[in-house]
């Protein structure tokens, strides 16, 4: 079985890229598997692929091994797109999920159902030392609820009801969220990717 090393220290992201990476018998192992505390890696970029790219090739570069870093994000439309690349901190920088969703909550107070359209978004960027960064894009469509619900998946799962489901993400199984996700969307269209990696 093959490892390939994931820039994250987020769990709920890992736990996610294990369960996708091990139909593929391939062995995802995230930061925070690893022996040694690596250093955080500044989101200095002001898009979802500059971060990840940063993410990649930082660790990329450390390892000298293929890196595969995830930046992901909810864009809601009737806040112009927020909290977007700022959603991992948008409560302030200790990276609270429930206070996240409680803020992105009270935004949308007066917010009507019909206007509560949001999407998740993950960029994937692959880092080969010597090579050029690939990168890979993922959407989930839907809208956000009036209160949290679930406990399922991590983030703003509880807020976010997908488009043709009637609960929210973290009411879904882990398993159904895998199916519909951004970040499975994302994953989908690097199935070559996988292919090449795993020879
Ligand atoms: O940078 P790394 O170490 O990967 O971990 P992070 O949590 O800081 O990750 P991001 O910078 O990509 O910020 C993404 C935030 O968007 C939210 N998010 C991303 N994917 C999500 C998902 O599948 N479900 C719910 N929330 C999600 C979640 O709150 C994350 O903290
Ligand atoms: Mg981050």
């Amino acid at each position: 079985m093959k490892d390939i090393i994931i820039a994250t220290k987020n769990p709920g992201k890992a736990k996610e890229f294990r369960e996708f990476f091990a139909k593929y018998n391939i062995k995802a192992v995230s930061l925070l598997d690893l022996q040694e505390e690596v250093e955080d890696i500044e989101e200095t970029g002001s898009t979802f692929e500059e971060n990840a790219a940063l993410k990649a090739e930082g660790i990329a570069t450390k390892f000298n091994l293929p890196v595969l870093a995830d930046d992901s994000g909810l864009m809601v439309d009737a806040l112009d797109g927020r909290p977007g690349i700022f959603s991992a901190r948008y409560a302030g920088e200790s990276k609270d999920d429930q206070a996240n969703l409680e803020k992105v909550l009270s935004e949308l107070n007066d917010t009507p159902d019909n206007e509560r359209t949001a999407r998740f978004v993950c960029v994937l960027a692959i880092a080969i030392p010597g090579e050029s960064t690939i990168y890979k894009k993922g959407y989930c469509e839907g809208k956000i609820a009036r209160e949290p619900k679930g406990d399922h998946g991590f983030g703003y799962d509880p807020i976010f009801i997908p488009a043709s489901f009637a609960q929210t993400m973290a009411e879904l199984t882990p398993e159904k969220k895998n199916e519909i996700s951004h970040r499975s969307n994302a994953i989908a269209q690097m199935e070559n990717w996988i292919k090449e990696f795993n020879r």
